[in-house]
């Protein structure tokens, strides 16, 4: 096994510490997220009772294949614990997420939840945020006046950097709610606050992958161990 998967497996595997029989669990999207769920499926299979709500098909995929019981918002509207990757943390424990497209079912199922652990290894941790190209989804209808909208927006924050509509076999990238994501390459992005307010005025933005204040807590997996950052 190669030494990122170890790491990705040894940060999953002290998330599974926090938790606790009859949870209801937030489950992550992504390669690390992924560890999880293959961690969580064991514990299961030895009499864990938990109900997770998948934040993305892929995930619900991979839950049902190794029968992790999975619920909704909409039957559970309130979670305990959401257990999820990220592409990059800061000491803020602000994150930027949606490499894997599904930071809006990702950010909507952190905020249902009392907490969000992050799970990553040591090369996610940055400062400041910005070396990952800032995910955003937008929706199909405008996308030309979106994209002007956005680079406007970026220009007060003064940050400017190509956005790359996303594409998978082809085509645009669309997401489980049906929208397209545009990746922003700011480069560094000394205040996230402002310009996820800027990116959230623009109507044909859906959702970006800033996430500010939803992290309790970050494992994160390094060559020399585990060290959990929590939020100052
Ligand atoms: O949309 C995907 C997610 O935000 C992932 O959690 C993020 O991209 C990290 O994925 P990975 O654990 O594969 O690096």
């Amino acid at each position: 096994m190669d030494e990122a998967r170890k790491l990705k497996i040894a940060a999953a595997a002290e998330a599974l510490t926090y938790v606790r029989n009859g949870m209801r669990l937030g489950i992550g999207t992504g390669s690390t997220a992924e560890e999880f769920v293959r961690l969580l499926a064991e514990e299961v299979k030895d009499g864990l009772e938990i109900v997770g709500v998948p934040t993305s098909e892929r995930t619900a995929a991979l839950c049902r294949e190794l029968g992790v019981p999975l619920t909704t918002l909409d039957e559970t509207p309130h979670l305990d614990l959401t257990i999820d990757g990220a592409d990059e943390v800061d000491a803020s424990l602000r994150l930027i997420k949606g490499g894997g497209g599904a930071l809006l079912r990702e950010k909507i199922v952190a905020a249902a939840s009392d907490s969000m652990i992050v799970i990553a290894d040591q090369s996610k941790v940055v400062d400041p945020l910005g070396r990952f190209p800032l995910p955003i989804e937008v929706n199909q209808f405008g996308l030309g006046a979106t994209l002007r909208a956005i680079e406007a927006a970026a220009a007060k924050c003064g940050l400017a950097g190509p956005l790359n509509l996303r594409q998978k076999d082809g085509a645009p990238f669309v997401t489980d709610g049906g929208h397209y994501i545009v990746d922003a390459s700011f480069g560094r992005i000394p205040d996230p606050e402002t310009l996820s307010n800027a990116l959230f005025a623009i109507p044909g933005v859906v959702e970006h992958g800033l996430f500010i204040g939803l992290a309790q807590a970050a494992i994160i997996a390094g060559t020399d161990g585990i060290r959990t950052m929590k939020r100052p």
